[in-house]
């Protein structure tokens, strides 16, 4: 790869050991460190920018024209006021072209100069994900300046003294600092997935970082939702007395969120109520009953991952966002291995054998993505009930 940048060029990534990337810079100017990774959705480019479990990462979309329909305010976001809660850095392909939509609000350009998303256009993104691939996962830093001005050696230093996801708590930054009750955006359940019904049960949903189509699918199951700090306590959210308990997904190490919030993760499953987790939730939970969580040398990002659930022994196509993953030979005597991905065999889900406790790597919420493992949501709400 090149260590020149291209005459002309308004936009960089830098990797921390010296490679540059150079092309045309989109969105806000300016510059931010992260872990590189490839995203290989073929669309939902605003739910993907939107989703906080990307705080510190740099994201790399492996399909070429991204932002074609630019942007609206109607379609799901992850998150509200807050874009600092997800990725800072876009690397595309192809340059955006004016949005072609009926539904366009603005141009995906424009909408991530607003939210300081700094993006890299006009560079190989294939040859970029073949590095990862081989290598890992780079830390690096992204940046624009229409000037085309760019201190390559203070960038590379940047991106190498930068520490990297390991360690990192990243879900403190990514929570809601207070509990709030969620009372909106209930969808029609989509035809052909039985509807979850939840009757007059309530949960609580602890954020580490929630994606909000996950609280959407269980508003539309009916169920009553608080969602709390990731930070609170086992007595504060038991206090509230809900039938259920959701740990979300979220940025971040597993292992350095886990140094206070699995220690409360123990204390619900003494409860004996049930949880679900997702992603991070996922991992944490594992953590809690004895496992292992390990950054993978392949992150998985996108919405077309094969995952086979063990138990009915179906193949579901889900969307994936995650670097660390539950090490499957750690799980512990208590818990049965429920769902694997087909891509490489890591742990997908696990459910604890003798409690309504279960929890998976993937994205049930969907958004963007295949709706397959919608029936998770009912799983967990039948638990409820049951
Ligand atoms: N989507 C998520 O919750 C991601 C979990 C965790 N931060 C990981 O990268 O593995």
């Amino acid at each position: 790869m090149t260590t020149q940048i291209l005459s002309g060029a308004t936009g960089v990534l830098v990797l921390a050991d010296g490679t540059v990337l150079s092309g045309i810079g989109v969105g806000a100017t300016g510059s931010a460190v992260g872990e590189v990774v490839f995203n290989t959705a073929m669309s939902g480019y605003q739910e993907i920018l939107t989703d906080p479990s990307y705080m510190s990462q740099i994201l790399a979309f492996t399909f070429p024209h991204i932002g074609n329909v630019g942007v609206n305010l109607e379609d799901v976001e992850q998150i509200g006021e807050a874009p600092e809660r997800a990725a800072r850095g876009v690397i595309l392909r192809d340059v955006p072209t004016e949005p072609a939509n009926w539904r366009a609000t603005g141009s995906l350009d424009g909408w991530m100069a607003s939210r300081g998303v700094i993006g890299l256009a006009g560079v190989d993104t294939r040859a970029l994900t073949q590095l990862i691939r081989e290598k890992g996962a780079p830390h690096a830093v992204i940046a624009h300046d229409p000037e085309g001005r760019f201190d390559l050696e203070a960038l590379t230093a940047q991106a190498r003294d930068w520490k990297g996801l390991v360690g990192l708590d990243l879900a403190k930054d990514a929570s809601t600092t207070q509990a709030f009750e969620w009372t909106e955006g209930a969808w029609e359940w989509p035809t052909g997935y039985a509807k979850p019904e939840a009757g007059d049960k309530s949960v609580v949903v602890v954020d580490y970082g929630v994606k909000r189509n996950i609280l959407r699918a269980l508003a539309s199951t009916g169920v009553k939702i608080t969602v709390v700090p990731a930070s609170t306590t086992a007595e504060d959210i038991l206090a509230r007395n809900p039938d259920g308990v959701v740990l979300s997904n979220g940025p971040g190490d597993p292992a350095a969120t886990g140094e206070y919030a699995v220690p409360e993760i123990k204390k619900l499953l003494d409860s004996g109520k049930p949880l679900m987790g997702i992603c991070l939730g996922h991992q944490m939970l594992a953590i809690a009953l004895g496992a292992k969580t390990l950054k993978m040398e392949q992150g998985h990002h996108g919405a077309n991952h094969p995952v086979k659930d063990l138990t009915t022994g179906k193949v579901e196509i889900v969307s994936m966002n995650h670097e660390f993953s539950v090490d499957g030979a750690s799980l512990p005597e208590a818990v049965v291995e429920t769902h694997v991905s087909l891509f490489d065999g890591t742990n997908c889900g696990i459910a604890m054998k003798d409690r309504p406790v279960f929890s998976v790597q993937h994205h049930p919420e969907a958004s963007s993505g295949p709706t397959d493992s919608l029936y998770l949501f009912k799983r967990f709400v039948d638990s409820m009930r049951a």
